[in-house]
């Protein structure tokens, strides 16, 4: 295999298109006890990819993909000879399906990065709508791809993580969608009052975004096919096209669906609904699933012994990636949407403001997600008029400008109203003041979300890390520091990819590799 050197290459693709490989030189990052936070509790189709050939082997449908776009490689990485991989090493490849695109980060055993790569998403469409599913899994097997060839025999475990809620109903023989997938965002108000009758008052699930809400909704769709129906994740479904073993999840995916991992159980209000037949078994995230599938070892080129573990979410992952393990160290998740995770003794759930607690070792990650975020920035902001226009402006003042950014009607956290308009105006002439005005407004949020975690409750945050694309930005961290009257940072790893790589090596670790 060729190896890979600093600098710039290109590679000739099957489908003619010239993709460059920006070859960096290695991240090295600290060489810190990675696993520090304690022992996490580790509660088809035929693959494409000859990448000699670069052939892409695809199933019947998606043969016609052959013409169509391939997910346009955004970066990807390779480590040169002196990131130290020695003879016998093990690598730990852990993927994040982000809201705008999906990553992937290889990692050692001391969580030096040997090898990271990005895809978008392609677009499918199917009947005027966008096949999420088959740009999901097209990516998946791409991003395999992108690992450099020579490294795959070195990698031990693999892990997922996806965005939150998102769900696939998926036929329990197959494992093909029935329906098409009910984004983290979506919600599904129809199905509010029935799960409210069932579940317990301003529980998780109170939620129209809520996965179970999602569940109800397609439940009561007269022509669904509930004879032989399943309910996956977004991460369980691309898991389970690399392991082979349908229903299977993990217990900070379904804590939307109502699982509770307190009990590590689905709770009997839930249990005793016609629709729990439905419901995927449950494991800790980075819990050894099973091996590989056998044709994908074969034409990627891993080895025998690779196995696939439980995911997690996009800002659990993200949360890991940062390694904050003491309570009142939080993380804010600046992706295409603001999440926030502060790591408390104390369990909180609250519908009513969409707050609810995600499992970790034996302590909770508090939090919620906002609808605010990246996104809104994109509708008017190119990534390079972000960095350009930042330059500008100056944390210290206060913007007079006070909105509510959101991309579309509907928010979740901290007010939890469906109906939530968006607001953005009045738009000064001045772009940077503007933009000023946005990143204040994200950052009240921001605040606001804080400080509710702390009236419900929950350990006061005292430090805050930043994960994300938004990380990047140190004007806006500023003014997040002023806004919040928190110590402000970019995390250490700011790529969720890197935290699913870490629930990849715990899980090979459990395996004893
Ligand atoms: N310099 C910047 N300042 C603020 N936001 C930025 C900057 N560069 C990129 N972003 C935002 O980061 C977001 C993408 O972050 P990412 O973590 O990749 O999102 P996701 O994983 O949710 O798809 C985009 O919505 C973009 O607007
Ligand atoms: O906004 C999102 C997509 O990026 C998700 O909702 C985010 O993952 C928050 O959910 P969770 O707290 O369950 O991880």
């Amino acid at each position: 295999m060729k190896s890979l050197k600093p600098g710039r290459e290109e590679m000739q693709l099957e489908f003619g298109r010239v993709v460059q490989l920006q070859i960096l030189h290695s991240h090295v990052v600290q060489n810190r006890d990675l696993l520090g936070f304690g022992p996490l509790p580790v509660q088809n189709e035929r693959a494409p990819g000859h990448s000699g050939s670069r052939k892409l082997l695809v199933s019947r449908n998606d043969q016609l993909h052959k013409t169509a776009c391939k997910p346009r490689l955004i970066m990807a990485f390779a480590s040169n000879k002196e990131s130290g991989i020695q003879v016998g090493d093990r690598l730990y490849l852990g993927m994040d399906f982000g809201t705008s695109g999906a990553r992937y980060a290889l990692i050692d055993k001391q969580g030096i990065i040997q090898s990271e790569g990005k895809r978008e998403y392609p677009v499918f469409m199917s009947e005027e709508k966008m096949d999420w599913a088959r740009s999901w899994r097209t990516v998946l097997f791409s991003l395999l791809e992108d690992v450099p060839v020579h490294l795959r025999p070195l990698v031990a475990s693999i892990s997922i993580d996806g965005t939150s809620a998102t769900t696939i109903i998926v036929d329990s023989n197959t494992g093909d969608p029935l329906w098409r997938p009910f984004l983290y965002n979506e919600s599904f108000p129809d199905a509010l009052p029935m799960v409210k009758s069932i579940a317990p008052a301003n529980h998780t699930v109170c939620s129209g975004s809520s996965t179970l809400c999602k569940l109800v909704s397609w439940w009561n769709i007269e022509e669904s096919n509930k004879k032989s129906a399943l309910l996956l994740h977004q991460a369980d479904w691309l898991l389970w096209l690399l392991h082979g073993k349908l229903g299977v999840s993990d217990y900070n995916n379904a804590l939307k669906v109502g699982y509770d991992p307190a009990s590590d159980s689905y709770p009997p209000w839930l249990l005793s609904q016609p629709y729990s037949q439905l419901l995927p078994s449950v494991m800790a995230p980075g819990t050894s699933i099973g091996n590989l599938k056998e044709d994908i070892k074969t034409q990627f080129g891993f080895q025998e012994d690779c196995i696939v573990c439980a995911g997690t979410t996009d800002s659990i992952a993200a949360f890991l990636a940062a390694r904050a393990t003491q309570p009142g160290k939080a993380v804010t998740s600046l992706g295409s949407t603001l999440a926030i995770k502060l790591l408390s003794t104390m369990r909180i759930e609250d519908a009513r403001f969409g707050v609810y607690s995600h499992r970790l070792d034996d302590k909770w990650l508090v939090g919620g997600a906002s609808n605010t975020g990246g996104a809104v920035l994109k509708q008017f902001f190119t990534d390079e008029q972000l960095q350009k226009l930042s330059e500008h402006i100056n944390p210290m003042k206060a913007s007079p400008l006070d909105y509510y950014p959101l991309k579309s009607v509907g928010e979740r956290f901290p007010v939890a109203d469906p109906n939530m308009v968006p607001s953005l105006h009045p738009r000064p002439e001045s772009d940077v003041e503007y933009l000023h005005g946005i990143l204040e407004s994200i950052a009240r949020i921001e605040a606001k979300g804080y400080n509710l975690l702390k009236d419900l409750g929950a350990t006061q945050a005292e430090e805050v890390f930043t994960a994300g694309g938004g990380a990047k930005n140190e004007k806006w961290t500023k003014i997040r520091e002023r806004v919040l009257g928190l110590p402000v940072s970019r995390a250490m790893q700011t790529e969720a990819a890197y935290g699913a790589a870490l629930l990849a090596l715990k899980g090979a670790q459990k395996n004893s590799y």
